[in-house]
């Protein structure tokens, strides 16, 4: 049966995202809002204990506490086999169709407003200025320049639709939290995306980007945060994961360990996280099987 796109948008919601209350304040916001209703277990979690091995160091493995199990399949069916490596992701019966064939540039939009008009399912980039969104699509397509980067925070300013396999969209987003950016690169970020996050019924999944090679930065908790609140279904992509040359700081899997933990206690559905690199091409493979799942889903 074919459903109309308000409520296969919420049939997917539902199904998928974290079961927070929906807030109307802005973003982004502070973490004050922990409440007791997001602790119950949830029926779709799963314990990684009772899987076995799996080929990511300790830290990563102490962070894989919960599983993301995907629709059509059940946690006693859970394999080993069936984890996605390097994340906390189940392959489900609907993945498939994950090869990037084509990729083209549709546009860029100044108002959530004015993005493209059809029905196909979307991606969007989300996540710190100078995180890798772009040099993410980059990689996801397999052409160095389909999306521009710079090591200048600030560079993505518009929202630039890239369609894929001429059915379905990889949307880059400028980034917030400009540390460095130039003033002339800074804007109204919440205003700007709020608004296409909040309305954009074909957006099947926000990927939210987060450095691994840092510690858990407050803006991107509270961003996480705001997408559980507002039921806005996510996948957290953890990117710069080859940097582990940092004498200074921690490893990228303790990192990530200690993002799993701070925003674990917010979601009744650990959201599903995948561990990827632009360079080595690290979780590439993986994150497409993922998103073919969550699209074939959302198609059905
Ligand atoms: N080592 C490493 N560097 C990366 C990776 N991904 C991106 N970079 C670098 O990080 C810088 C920023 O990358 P962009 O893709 O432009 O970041 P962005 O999130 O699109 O930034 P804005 O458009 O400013 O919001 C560039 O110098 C990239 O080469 C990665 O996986 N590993
Ligand atoms: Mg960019």
């Amino acid at each position: 049966m074919m459903l109309m796109p308000a409520a296969r948008i919420r049939l997917f919601t539902n199904r998928f995202s974290s079961l927070l209350p929906p807030s109307p304040s802005s973003f982004p916001f502070s973490l004050s809002f922990r409440n007791s209703t997001s602790h119950s277990p949830s029926p779709t979690t799963v314990s990684a204990t009772k899987t076995p091995k799996i080929s990511v160091s300790d830290a990563a493995k102490f962070a894989r506490t919960i599983l993301f199990i995907p629709p059509g399949i059940t946690p006693e069916e859970v394999t080993e086999t069936m984890i996605l490596t390097g994340s906390n992701i189940v392959l489900g019966p609907y993945a498939g169709d994950a090869k990037v064939k084509e990729v083209q540039f549709i546009g860029s939009s100044v108002r959530p407003k004015d993005c493209p008009k059809d029905d196909r399912p979307e991606f969007a980039m989300l996540g710190r200025s100078n995180v890798g969104k772009s040099s993410l699509i980059n990689s996801l397509v397999r052409k160095k320049e389909v999306a521009l980067t710079s090591k200048k925070p600030g560079k993505t300013q518009l929202i630039n639709h890239f369609l894929v396999n001429r059915s379905w969209y990889l949307v880059d987003l400028p980034g917030y939290g400009f540390a460095n950016a130039p003033e002339s690169a800074r804007m109204d970020w919440s205003s700007f995306t709020k608004g296409y996050f909040l309305n954009r019924e074909s957006l099947v999944s926000v990927l939210l980007l987060v450095d691994a090679s840092v510690p858990p930065q407050k803006i991107d908790l509270d961003c996480a945060n705001w997408l559980g609140r507002n039921n806005i279904p996510m996948t957290i992509v953890f990117t710069k994961c080859d940097k582990t040359k940092n004498s200074k700081g921690k490893r990228p899997d303790e990192n990530i360990k200690s993002f799993q933990e701070l925003i674990q206690e917010n979601y009744k559905i650990h959201p599903p996280w995948i561990m990827t690199s632009s360079v080595t091409g690290l979780g590439r493979d993986e994150l497409l099987l993922h998103m073919s799942q969550l699209r074939n889903y959302w198609d059905n």
